[in-house]
């Protein structure tokens, strides 16, 4: 049996090809997080609000139109933004308490 007829060898191919795509999600919050910290720290410094409703429209606009152009459903899109920047605002009125 070929590695395409096989069922459990085309999982594990699979399989791998999605732990390398979490690996590269990981490294990518990661760095996400890493500018929104200087972003908290930044507002924090100047006395800015830590959460923008606006920006977060314009974010959340952007995000329905790339999910929808590269077939990820936008409902879910915009759900996991959400939980990001729930988590970035939380961050952000950390730094502005410490300020
Ligand atoms: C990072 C910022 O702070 C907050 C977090 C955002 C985000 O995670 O993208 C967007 C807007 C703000 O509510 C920002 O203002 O740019």
């Amino acid at each position: 049996m070929s590695a395409v007829e096989d069922p459990q060898e085309e999982l594990l191919r699979l399989r791998s090809s999605i732990d390398n795509l979490d690996a590269a999600l990981v490294h990518l919050l990661a760095e996400r997080f890493k500018c929104t910290e200087e972003v908290g720290r930044l507002k924090a410094r100047a006395g800015f609000a830590p959460a923008d409703p606006e920006r977060e429209a314009v974010q959340i606009e952007r995000l329905r139109r790339l999910s929808e152009e590269s077939g990820l459903d936008p409902v879910f899109a915009e759900k996991f933004l959400a939980v990001i920047i729930a988590e970035v605002i939380r961050n952000h009125e950390t730094f502005a308490r410490e300020a």
